[in-house]
């Protein structure tokens, strides 16, 4: 793929952030305003936010490397990220609703966290997503027309002009899937034929009503990915004001009686204590997130005594309400080789799975070639083909997150738990047929040959098929939810309860999954926890 990317820029600001580094390595207890942990689509934004005011010192810490590599920064090799060293690689639970599949679950690690690694897409999230977080949190500020406004203000908006929802004037630049691939339009096409409207956007009215379908909205520029830890850190690593650890991974948030002063950290095989002065934001991911709390004492007060973690602050949410869209993996046989375009998934649709919903609870997202499971490929993945990657936007299903043990280097017991709500696998059902009904459509004719996975099913195979299916949109959240009940771990301004100086703020504080892709509203949940942050202490 071409580069056209300002080679020589990058190149100055990564001298300068490399300049920080080892001077910062040698005083690893240099005292810091605020801490943000983890580099990812949300810690990105706070870092760069805080960092707007020179009086303020901020450190970012991230546990992985650079994002300096050509997996990251070329859009159509993300796949080759799954299972290296920018991927966490946790490993969910077997899980009986899957017939004893146990999923991977990946999760960027290094740079732009999941931003580095993920398919690009940039989805917004439904208005009622926006208006139950507002109730939920008890906060207008979280509402729909607030977040829209959030939205025009970080958007550097490459398409048609609509002022109405797009912003031209921010740091993330939006744009239209370029040159998309003739299978992107045969999608819209299929939609038209089944009766779903199109939009020029998925991300305006679209998501206002009950669904649609459009191009996908991407995060490349200039044939480059842009993650959010380019669109808002990368220009700003130069700033004498902001700290960029990176290979240092935080291991408990440190407390002088209930107010947090700090985090432990591991880098290069020493530990050591950092201090801030203001407060520690947590960003670390909803799997990351929730476990570093339970290690500095936060959570249900039985796992902590199970793993003799002493009890700063009895929180049972920590680790619960663990949401993800599922997929089910539909593959087409194409007649001749189409090489993907872009990230290789150009076009997006949601709909709903009974007429009477007020909103989408479907989610498809179609890639520019096979995605089986390691189950389904074994129906005979075609050398030439395409996937619809069919999900649930709003699953019922709830999981949970668990210590194995109190050592900070071990991951988490992920109990995924996809599938255990009967109402998910009658949504399933109706995702997988509205899928077929699309790939088999006209629009798709010129360019498919056959439907290849799953094929005609009987109602028994059909849901043998979801269960074998089912694989993970990489859209883990609600870990540390926001919110008002006992089982809130947040508040609306995204402190933690019950302690002082500690915030959340990553896909962790999701009451619900957005429906849709998940970076954008992380992207909002660090604008959010800025804003707040400034006001609390008048930046
Ligand atoms: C393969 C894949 C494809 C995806 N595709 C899309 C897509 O196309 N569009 C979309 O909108 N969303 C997509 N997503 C999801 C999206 O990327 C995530 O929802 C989003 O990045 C989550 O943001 P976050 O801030 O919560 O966490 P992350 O972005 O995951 O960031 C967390 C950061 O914290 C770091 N960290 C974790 N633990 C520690 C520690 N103890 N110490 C220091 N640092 C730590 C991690 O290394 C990481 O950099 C995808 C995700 C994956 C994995």
């Amino acid at each position: 793929m071409p580069s056209h990317h300002p080679a020589s820029q990058d190149t100055e600001h990564t001298r300068h952030a490399q300049e920080h580094r080892p001077r910062f390595a040698a005083e690893p207890d240099t005292d810091h305003d605020f801490i943000v942990c983890g580099a990812g689509a949300s810690g990105s934004v706070i870092a760069r936010r805080l960092a707007e005011n020179p009086d303020v010192r901020v450190l970012l810490i991230e546990a992985g490397g650079s994002d300096e590599a050509d997996s990251v920064l070329d859009p159509a090799l993300w796949p080759t990220n799954l299972g290296s060293e920018r991927d966490w690689g946790f490993q969910a639970e077997p899980n009986p609703h899957l017939h004893g599949r146990a999923l991977s679950m990946a999760m960027g690690r290094g740079l732009g966290g999941g931003s580095s690694v993920n398919v690009m897409v940039w989805a917004r999230g439904h208005r009622n997503d926006w208006d139950f977080f507002a109730s939920e949190a008890g906060d207008a500020a979280w509402g729909y027309d607030s977040v829209l406004d959030i939205y025009r203000r970080i958007e550097n908006w490459r398409g048609t002009p609509d002022p109405r929802y797009r912003g031209t004037g921010g740091p993330v630049w939006v744009q239209p899937a370029q040159d998309p691939n003739p299978l992107a339009h045969a999608m819209l096409g299929a939609a038209r034929e089944l009766g779903i409207p199109t939009f020029e956007s998925p991300n305006g009215a679209m998501m206002e009503g009950p669904g649609g379908a459009a191009l996908t909205d991407m995060l490349v520029r200039d044939g480059r990915r842009q993650s959010l830890y380019r669109a808002y850190v990368h220009p700003w690593s130069d700033r004498s004001n902001l700290t960029i650890l990176t290979g240092a991974q935080v291991r408990r948030v440190l407390f002088d009686g209930r107010r947090a002063r700090g985090v432990e950290v591991e880098k290069d095989g020493r530990i050591f204590a950092i201090r801030a002065g203001c407060e520690v934001i947590l960003s670390t991911g909803a799997i990351n997130t929730p476990k570093l709390l339970m290690l500095s004492g936060i959570g249900d007060r039985t796992e902590l005594e199970r793993h003799s973690i002493p009890v700063l602050q009895h929180l049972p949410g920590v680790g619960r309400n663990m949401q993800d869209h599922v997929s089910f993996g539909c593959t087409w046989e194409c007649k001749e080789a189409i090489a993907p375009r872009n990230s290789g998934s150009e076009a997006t649709l949601y709909w709903k799975s009974r007429p009477e919903l007020d909103a989408p609870d479907l989610l498809f997202c179609q890639v520019e070639f096979p995605v089986p499971s390691e189950r389904t490929a074994a129906l005979g993945v075609p050398e030439h083909g395409w996937t619809m990657f069919a999900g649930l936007a709003q699953p019922k299903s709830r999981g949970r997150l668990r210590l194995r043990d109190a050592d900070p280097g071990k991951p988490p017991a992920i109990d995924a738990n996809m599938l255990s709500d009967p109402a998910d696998l009658e949504a399933a059902r109706a995702c997988v047929r509205l899928c077929r009904a699309l790939g088999n459509a006209e629009a798709f004719k010129p360019h498919v040959t056959r439907e290849a996975i799953p094929g005609v099913l009987d109602a028994d195979a059909e849901d043998a098929f979801i269960r074998d299916a089912a694989v993970t949109y990489w859209h883990q959240c609600g870990t540390a939810k926001m919110g008002r009940d006992d089982m809130s771990v947040v508040d609306a301004s995204l402190a933690v309860y019950g302690v002082d100086g500690l915030r959340v703020a990553d896909g962790s504080i999701l009451p619900r999954v957005t429906t849709g892709n998940t970076q954008a509203p992380c992207a909002i949940i660090g604008e959010q926890a800025a804003a707040r942050l400034r006001a609390r202490h008048g930046l």
